[in-house]
């Protein structure tokens, strides 16, 4: 393996990589520093997180020339959050020789763009439309441009981006340089480059070249209605330290968003929708750490970089194999593991097939657990922790505050409570043993009183109706259905009972949330 000496670097570049805490280079890193050093154009693939912005950033910033401000070389990126990232990357890497860069994108202040622009800036990173906003007000030159980049150059010459691409491509020098990155590079795609190139490289890192996979991948079948459920079970029963949940829409994300929070989780939404000082916002708590999960649109599928992020959870399927690789590819990055859990509805199914069959990926189907499942699971974590603690040691404090409650109580219960303490109530969430009590209902029979928010006037056979498709409970689940007065009964099967139970405690009804609850006996509920 290289070194990043044996490149050649200039001393201020290499004292900056060595503080990015970058040993040694990585593969596509290796393979692509000297070619574009060289001049050459680069068509450069690599797996997601193996340091493609490094593998442009490190030989664009040594090929500047600070001696003059102009605008030397442009990078391209297809949001706004790639480009604060890429440019907070270049930054650090140009630290020492004092090349300036700038990330121009829209939702920012474009006044405030035109001022740094007039500072005199060699390294620009935007996104294509603010960039062509800048070229037509005159206020970005690219007549003295050396390289352009286009970072996930195949979303980039995608049908969203390709004419502004064009025209940016228009503003700049025949003999430019060309670089085109991205961790998935159709053949139509580089087919396409070809005509913006001269002669390119390819340089192409297989997957193969990478021992063991980082990312582990995961499906779940799931049904449609019981999706966020299935969600909260997975989710609970898995060790996360920062997680991304994909979802199909924006409005889907915001739907999401609004469930996890109201379910405690720390979660926050990300979708072009929101204005941009919302998003800063919502990814700044996603890498403090403030939230545990980001909620998004494909808008954070590729390039993003945050470090600890165990899970991707494709809650709605991606709709193609590239959009699942960059997806999951927001973990194990940088030589860490990761977790991709991949939701799949019956009607997904056979796309889902079809990206399982692309990617060549090893998906492992799973059960989504029970809810005795997660509890297990959590007690697990819990006892992970403890051990933890206790091999970690530094207990003496926390030995004194016991003081003489040890001579009160039985040592392991004051373990118990320091634990329920600690861990909130975990018994809540303990399955049910679904002893309903006595409901007053015939022998083999679950009584329960239905109570539906306030949407009135829903009769026996609506609730049926609902019952049965909304809540897909079997018809020959559902047994009487009674109302009296205000109140609404449904008697069912003792068997079936945890599964009405658990179906349409999660269910809604005209927008109103289905409440149930074993019934008391009759006596006790005629007294009312
Ligand atoms: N040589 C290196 N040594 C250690 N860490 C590195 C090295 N190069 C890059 N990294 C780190 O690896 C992480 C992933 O890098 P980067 O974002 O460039 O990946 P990428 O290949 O562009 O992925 P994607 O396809 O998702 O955009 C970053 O946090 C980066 O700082
Ligand atoms: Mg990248």
């Amino acid at each position: 393996m290289a070194t990043f000496s044996e490149l050649g670097l200039s001393k201020k570049v290499q004292q900056a990589i060595d503080e990015m805490g970058f040993e040694e280079p990585s593969p596509i890193q290796a393979q692509c520093i000297p070619v574009v050093l060289s001049g050459r154009d680069v068509i450069g693939q690599a797996q997601t997180g193996t340091g493609k912005t490094a593998a442009f950033g490190i030989p664009l910033v040594e090929m500047s020339s600070t001696t003059s401000r102009f605008v030397q070389s442009l990078i391209l990126t297809p949001t706004r959050e790639l480009a604060i990232q890429v440019a907070g990357e270049l930054r650090k890497i140009s630290r020492y020789k004092r090349v300036r860069t700038l990330p121009i994108y829209g939702g920012q202040s474009i006044g405030h763009q035109i001022r740094a622009l007039q500072q005199g800036v060699h390294i620009v990173i935007g996104t294509p439309g603010r960039v062509l906003d800048h070229i037509r007000r005159g206020t970005l030159k690219l007549d003295k441009l050396r390289t352009i980049v286009l970072d996930e150059s195949d979303e980039m010459l995608d049908m969203g981006f390709i004419d502004d691409i064009e025209a940016i491509l228009k503003e700049t020098p025949q003999e430019r340089q060309t670089l085109l990155f991205s961790a998935t590079m159709p053949d139509l795609v580089k087919k396409l480059a070809k005509r913006y190139m001269k002669d390119p490289v390819n340089v192409t890192i297989n997957r193969g070249d990478v021992s063991v996979p980082l990312i582990e991948q995961v499906y779940y079948k799931v049904l449609e209605r019981n999706k966020l459920e299935s969600l909260c079970r997975i989710i609970d029963s898995e060790e996360i330290q920062l997680g991304i949940i994909f979802c199909r829409t924006k409005r889907g994300v915001d739907e999401l968003t609004e469930a996890l929070i109201s379910r405690g989780y720390m979660a926050d939404g990300l979708h072009g929708d929101l204005s941009q000082a919302q998003r800063d916002r919502v990814m700044k708590k996603f890498r403090n750490g403030d939230i545990e999960m980001l909620i998004a649109t494909d808008v954070a599928a590729r390039g993003i970089d945050v470090g600890n992020v165990s899970h991707v959870v494709n809650y709605d399927i991606p709709q193609d194999p590239e959009s699942y690789v960059h997806r999951i590819g927001r973990t194990g990055r940088a030589g860490k593991r990761g977790l991709a859990i991949t939701l799949v509805t019956p009607r997904e199914f056979k796309l889902f097939k079809s990206i399982e069959k692309e990617t060549k990926a090893k998906m492992v189907g799973k059960e989504v657990p029970s809810l005795a499942d997660v509890a297990e699971r959590q007690a697990e974590m819990w006892r992970d922790r403890l051990r933890a603690s206790l091999q970690e040691g530094g207990l003496a404090h926390y030995r004194a505050i016991l003081g003489n409650l040890v001579d009160e109580f039985d040592p392991v219960d004051l373990a118990a409570a320091a634990l329920k303490l600690s861990a909130g109530d975990l018994a809540s969430d303990e399955p049910q043993d679904y002893d309903f009590g006595d409901t007053g209902a015939a022998p083999g029979k679950v009584r329960f009183f239905i109570n539906i928010g306030r949407s009135a006037n829903i009769g026996p056979a609506d609730l049926i109706k609902f019952i049965s498709e909304e809540a897909g409970i079997p018809g020959q689940a559902i047994g009487k259905i009674d109302i009296f007065d205000k109140f609404t009964f449904l008697e069912v099967e003792q068997e079936s009972a945890p599964f009405v139970f658990e179906s349409l405690r999660q269910t809604r009804m005209n927008g109103s949330r289905v409440n149930l609850e074993p019934a008391r006996p009759r006596e006790r509920i005629s007294r009312r």
